[in-house]
């Protein structure tokens, strides 16, 4: 039998070379490669393990003909296109907790620097100047930290800062009362994490709801003498905004271990006063460095020699025996806990899931695992199968799994309901021979669809014309629309359109069909 050939194409601990070459894989190692490189390289490896350097694009996966799996040695997967790795049946992996710790340990390092500005003092001492009345610094003790994001890293944070006897304030829409209790921790909203935190640290990934989070308003509103600290995502930040505060003095000191571009080689923030920068280095340390390329090395491995799946972000976790008979069934799951997590709005606290046909004889447990890992990405990039679960219960989150004995009109049928403030919301498919799921049914209004890529969900007034309206605006934006589905209650009431597109729409034209006549709603949509 042929070996999996696996491409390891960032800087990674040599543990996982080893790991790979004693489960029974081809291993090279070539780093630093342009993305032409690897474009001209992927089409012979079945595995790519990566770190941050490498970004998987469409055209990427699109030339990786023998690609079966992407491992992230790390957290954040915003380096690879997840939908299109999907579409392509490549399954991507992380490793979810193999270097919080240091990541943590990195965001308190950094508060301590700011506290007694560690890198000028260092840089002036060394220069032979000895500017002991240059430096003045504070104390941490006492002092309010304000955390942006309480999941791993961020709780990790503050049991740290904690023990620094700092007081930690934590604004995460998703951290419950209970879990903030269990954390220590103070839950607040935004606007009073902004006035109250004497040092403020970001633990969120980027997504469109975190995305400048720190911008130019929220700056302004923060506590003058603030410290801030961002060893999470750039992006989070606005930087140009931040370096007008720290120069003004509003902003007492900044510390980033990541910029909206990376590598950063300028920035409006180099040379401000009391700012500190490390060159994305929150994971590099030998410890987590070794966990994760162990940990990325042994779940790649397990796939490709025995089909094993773990940590996974766009598949369902399955054992040997059980994998055939369920994977079609959870590739559904996920496919439906995705669409409601994207479609419904608000604080969601219950989701319950209803199996009848087929599907009511199986093991329940994969198939709720995989609606809630479909579902609960709508909090966080690096759930998955084995982490949703337990990311869900964290959150307060109601989970029921209901089987039913009738018969209905498909062989098979799942139903995935939330409970939002305008009542039940449901979702259901089924599966189209054994193995093709289909959604059959959205929020009360029959519609048939492959959930696949990117796709765009609109509700509008059942009237003529409408058709021609949106396949216009697509068309002038040379958008290519691949599937088309309509489904309606009654005649002249609402309707509810469904199509899929071969590339993902600016934000701008979705705009513009929000604008359109007749349409309430317009939803972009990734699976
Ligand atoms: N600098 C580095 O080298 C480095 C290393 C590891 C991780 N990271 C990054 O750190 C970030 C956090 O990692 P983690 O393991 O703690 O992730 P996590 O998923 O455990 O926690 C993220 C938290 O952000 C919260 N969140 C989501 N949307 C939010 C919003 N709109 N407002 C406030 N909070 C929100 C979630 O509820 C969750 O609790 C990730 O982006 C990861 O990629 C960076
Ligand atoms: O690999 C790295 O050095 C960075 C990893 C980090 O950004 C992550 O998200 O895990």
């Amino acid at each position: 039998m042929t070996k999996p050939k696996v491409l390891i194409s960032d800087k990674m601990d040599p543990n996982a070379a080893r790991i790979f070459t004693e489960r029974g894989c081809e291993v090279d190692v070539k780093t630093g490669m342009t993305p032409e490189e690897l474009k001209a390289c992927i089409g012979e490896y079945d595995g790519l393990a990566i770190r941050s350097s490498t970004t998987v694009t469409p055209e990427i996966i699109a030339a990786a003909t023998k690609l079966k799996v992407i491992g992230r040695a790390g957290i954040g997967v915003d380096n690879v296109d997840i939908p299109a790795a999907s579409a392509h049946g490549v399954v991507v992996m992380n490793t979810p907790f193999g270097n919080s710790i240091t990541t943590a340990e990195h965001a308190i390092a950094m508060i301590m620097a700011l506290a007694r500005q560690i890198p000028e003092a260092n840089a002036r001492t060394q220069a032979g100047e000895w500017p002991k009345s240059a430096f003045m610094g504070v104390e941490v003790t006492g002092k309010t930290l304000g955390l942006i994001g309480a999941g791993n890293i961020g709780s990790i944070v503050a049991a740290r800062a904690q023990g620094l006897r700092m007081k930690v304030i934590a604004y995460d829409p998703f951290l419950t009362p209970d879990h903030a209790v269990e954390i220590g921790v103070e839950k607040v909203d935004l606007e009073t994490l902004l006035a109250r935190a004497d040092f403020i640290t970001l633990h969120t990934p980027l997504t469109d709801e975190t995305r400048n989070i720190l911008s130019a308003e929220n700056l302004a509103k923060t506590k003058k003498g603030v410290r801030i600290v961002n060893c999470a995502r750039g992006g989070l930040i606005d930087e140009a905004a931040l370096a007008q505060l720290l120069a003004s003095g509003h902003v007492a000191g900044a510390a980033l271990d990541v910029f909206a571009t990376e590598p950063a080689k300028e920035s409006p923030l180099f040379g401000q006063p009391n700012f500190i920068c490390t060159p994305h280095l929150g994971a590099s340390t030998t410890e987590a460095q070794v966990n994760v390329a162990l940990q990325v090395a042994e779940q790649m491995s397990d796939y490709l020699v025995d089909g094993g799946v773990s940590n996974a972000l766009n598949m369902p976790s399955l054992s040997a025996e059980e994998a055939p008979k369920l994977r079609p069934y959870m590739a559904l799951a996920e496919k439906l806990g995705s669409l409601v997590g994207q479609l419904a709005h608000g604080n969601l606290t219950k989701i319950s899931i209803e199996r009848e046909g087929a599907a009511a004889g199986l093991n329940g447990k994969p198939i709720t695992g995989a609606v809630l890992a479909g579902f609960m990405r709508r909090y966080s990039e690096s759930v998955n199968m084995v982490n949703a679960p337990y990311l869900a219960k964290e959150r307060g989150l109601e989970v029921s799994d209901v089987r039913h004995e009738r018969e209905g009109i498909y062989q098979t049928l799942l139903r995935v309901t939330v409970a939002t403030e305008q009542g039940d919301r449901s979702v259901a498919g089924t599966l189209f021979g054994t193995d093709s799921p289909r959604l059959v049914e959205i929020f009360g209004v029959g519609i048939e669809a492959a959930l696949e890529g990117h796709m765009l969900y609109i509700v509008n007034e059942d009237a003529p014309g409408f058709i021609g309206r949106i396949g216009t605006l697509l068309g002038e934006h040379d958008i290519n629309i691949g599937t088309f589905h309509l489904g309606r209650r009654e005649a002249g009431g609402e309707a509810t359109l469904l199509l899929s597109v071969d590339a993902p729409i600016p934000a701008e034209v979705i705009k513009q069909a929000c604008a359109l006549e007749g349409v309430k709603l317009a939803i972009p949509l990734a699976f």
